[in-house]
């Protein structure tokens, strides 16, 4: 119970097991002063190689140590949250609940197909909340007359979609997912008729959106259903075209109501205007021409906002993030409540370590521990002036109740529409903060991550909320290479931010907490890890083949801070993968991933940030694949490490590969030879080790290079590239 009898609507708990926790970082800790000695006081005299050899081993250690700082930090004192629905409506009643304006994200209609598109959109439509408090807007950076049809199919489906979650009391409002699992009522046959005739409909709707879709356009005959395709005649490419601005369902007006009567959300489809000469700037463009065309339509105080992929899996989810808002003692404090990222296509063993399982469960609440988890662009509500740029202050305190928000009917829709379509062109920003001090920021490829920190440095509170049953979920990336390449435009964008006036040491001295502006350098520092991690998967096989020995010798005591370091830190890594639901084998997996990534997405994000501190590289945002043909989707399936495309990317890990191959065959090959066997274990064991460990997790690659007939194989031309590469690299190793 709060100050004075008060009962909150959230609750907050530390997570257990946090002496364990932090004696087990402390014995790390201890074990990496012992190596930093031996690296200080070992280090060779003799041989120029050798010294410089062993002074960037001791450098890259020195950064691996920096970053378990920081790791350690960022779960010092994670916390749980909960909250108290029943508390809530036992205080406000239906009428007297906020509005909540619903954000879909969506910019190509080739890789974010419409259907998938549609079902998050009927997912957000179908939230447990009183539905004339609820908007929901299609941003379509697309411009796609694919995804107008198919948001019309979906207006029309609603009608007998939401009424019918709201009998079966559906959790799973993704029709397409509650279709694929979910089986009929068998007790009641009227139930189980009209359970069949909305599959039915869904199965005929999705057919028809899924044939246009292939065809690329809508068929004549269809474009005269509703006047809104009109406007793309006017379409030249979706790169060149006017706003575009449907509201299909007016929320005001009595006749917006379902089969049952019920009435019906908002739902507005907005494509911005797009000229070639004008930079759209991506998401964070898409979403502030959204905020500004809601607030003149229904202008509620709360944003949720999903990319198109993740559909809601949780119909409380509203009411959840409105108990941390409402709550009248904290919940003044808050801009932000951030939901975990999940995924509805994982396989078990996540062969491309996507889940961010350890990253949800674990890491962003240490983050609300140290002051707010980041903003991670889906799945999150805001507080619509934090998202505009109001700074925090302690008189913010709105009387809810007061602000029964009753819409009033202003203007007719068709107005509301001209004048909103002004609020979405490309010249409405010239000359004002949209973009800088207003809105979300523009210029960076991780605009989230970005807007977290501004609102945070404004003084906001921000809270991390984990709720049983996932809230959301998405589509991970089915190849190798959508997911380094996700990973670049990630560390990218990480690592402009930490070299930008933003950078949280700067820009969040007033407001965060040092804890917190530690603990985001474990995101924004990703791509730095390339230097330390490139030195570590070659130098150590390297000076194998030149008989230089790095690491401390067998018969002394030395190797022991090595082995417990990593030993103990492996095993660690391993518990909390499997603790927030992973396999081991899934760990496993998620390590080579580490690997892949350091030496091939964050290299290319670090000289990218290098060029673009020179002025030659400009910001890119590459939409991540959310399709795959059926071949690579069976393979992914199967767990098949999926290569099929060249990619420098690809040529650098086969060069790696091979190149360690080459390291570790020859040392066994001396090591069978030699007859001083001992002694060779002696001075080199510790580097074949790691020289092994990298072949292990290597394997994949050489299966994919040598082994494999498949379409997913690595392309020849790879194959040719890298062997040329690793044949100089040897060239120069043994000369
Ligand atoms: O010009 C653009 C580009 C992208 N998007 C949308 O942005 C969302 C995210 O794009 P996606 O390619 O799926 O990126 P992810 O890497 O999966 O997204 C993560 O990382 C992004 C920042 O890099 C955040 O914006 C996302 O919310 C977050 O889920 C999607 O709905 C897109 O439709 C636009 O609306 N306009
Ligand atoms: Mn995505």
């Amino acid at each position: 119970m709060g100050s004075n009898g008060y009962l909150p609507l959230f609750a907050t708990r530390p997570a257990r097991g946090l002496v364990l926790f932090r004696s087990y970082a402390s014995s790390i800790f201890i074990g990496i002063c012992f190596i930093c000695f031996y690296r200080v006081s070992y280090c060779p005299v003799e041989g120029k190689i050798e010294r410089w050899a062993w002074i960037g081993m001791f450098l890259a250690e020195l950064w691996f140590s920096f970053y378990f700082f920081i790791t350690a930090v960022v779960r010092w004192n994670p916390v749980y949250r909960n909250t108290f629905k029943d508390r809530l409506s036992s205080r406000y009643d239906e009428e007297g609940l906020p509005g909540v304006d619903i954000f879909v994200c969506t910019a190509d209609p080739r890789i974010e197909p419409p259907i998938m598109v549609i079902n998050t959109v009927l997912s957000v439509m179908g939230y447990d909340y009183p539905t004339e408090k609820l908007s929901v807007y299609l941003s379509d950076d697309g411009g796609s007359d694919l995804t107008f049809y198919a948001l019309l199919e979906a207006t029309r489906f609603s009608l007998i979609w939401l009424p019918f979650c709201r009998k079966l009391k559906v959790d799973t409002r993704s029709p397409e997912v509650y279709f694929s699992s979910a089986v009929e009522p068998a007790d009641d046959s009227v139930m189980a008729e009209e359970w069949l005739s909305v599959k039915k409909s869904y199965e005929d709707l999705k057919m028809r959106i899924e044939t246009i879709t292939e065809q690329g356009r809508t068929p004549v005959g269809i474009s005269e259903l509703h006047e809104g395709f009109r406007d793309w005649d006017f379409v030249s490419s979706r790169h060149d075209h006017q706003a575009i601005l449907q509201i299909l369902i007016d929320g005001r007006d009595p006749k917006a109501m379902d089969v049952e009567g019920k009435p019906l959300p908002t739902l507005v489809y907005l494509a911005r205007e797009k000229r070639p000469q004008h930079h759209h700037n991506f998401k964070a463009g898409a979403l502030n021409a959204l905020i500004r065309v809601s607030s003149s339509i229904s202008n509620a105080p709360f944003i949720l906002n999903v990319d198109c992929d993740m559909y809601s899996n949780n119909s409380e989810a509203i009411k959840d993030a409105l108990c941390f808002f409402l709550d009248e003692e904290k919940g003044h404090e808050i801009g932000y409540v951030q939901y975990p990222q999940s995924f509805g296509n994982l396989t078990k063993n996540d062969i491309y370590g996507s889940s961010l399982r350890v990253v949800m469960e674990v890491e962003l609440a240490g983050f609300d521990g140290n002051g707010g988890p980041c903003y991670i662009g889906t799945g999150c509500v805001h507080r619509r002036e934090t998202l505009c740029g109001m700074k925090y202050s302690k008189e913010f305190k709105v009387e809810w109740r007061a602000m029964k928000n009753v819409r009033e009917i202003k203007e007719s829709a068709s107005v509301l529409e001209e004048n909103c379509k002004a609020l979405a062109s490309c010249t409405y920003e010239e000359n004002t903060q949209w973009g800088k001090e207003i809105g979300l920021k523009y210029g960076c490829p991780v605009e989230d991550i970005l807007a977290g920190i501004s609102i945070q440095s404004r003084g906001w509170r921000s809270v991390y909320f984990l709720p049983e049953r996932k809230p959301f979920l998405g589509v991970v990336p089915t190849t190798l290479l959508q997911s380094l390449v996700q990973h670049k435009r990630w560390s990218d964008g990480d690592l402009q931010i930490f070299l930008s006036k933003h950078c949280p040491f700067v820009y969040g001295r007033e407001w965060m907490p040092l804890m917190l502006r530690l603990s985001y350098c474990i995101y924004l520092l990703w791509a730095v890890n390339c230097l330390a991690s490139l030195y570590y998967v070659t130098v150590p096989s390297f000076c194998l083949l030149k008989g230089i020995s790095l690491f401390p010798k067998i018969s002394s005591s030395w190797p022991l801070p090595f082995l417990y370091v990593i030993t103990v830190n492996c095993a660690y890594g391993l518990v909390e993968f499997v603790w927030c639901g992973g396999t081991v084998r899934g760990w496993l997996n998620e390590q080579r991933m580490w690997m892949f990534r350091r030496t091939t997405s964050y290299l290319f994000a670090f000289i990218d940030n290098i060029l673009k501190l020179c002025g030659v590289s400009k910001t890119a945002f590459v939409i991540t694949g959310k399709v795959a043909d059926d071949h690579v989707y069976q393979r992914y399936e199967q767990e098949i490490m999926e290569f099929g495309t060249t990619s420098p990317m690809f040529t650098i890990l086969a060069t790696l590969a091979l190149f360690n191959l080459f390291s570790f065959i020859g040392v066994i090959k001396k090591v069978a030879l030699d007859e001083v066997l001992t002694k060779v274990i002696d001075l080199f064991g510790l580097q074949i080790l790691l020289c092994f460990l990298l072949v292990f997790l290597n394997l994949p690659i050489y299966q994919g290079l040598f082994f494999r007939n498949d379409n997913g194989k690595m392309p020849p031309s790879v194959t040719y590239q890298s062997l040329t590469f690793f044949v100089l690299a040897c060239t120069i190793a043994m000369y």
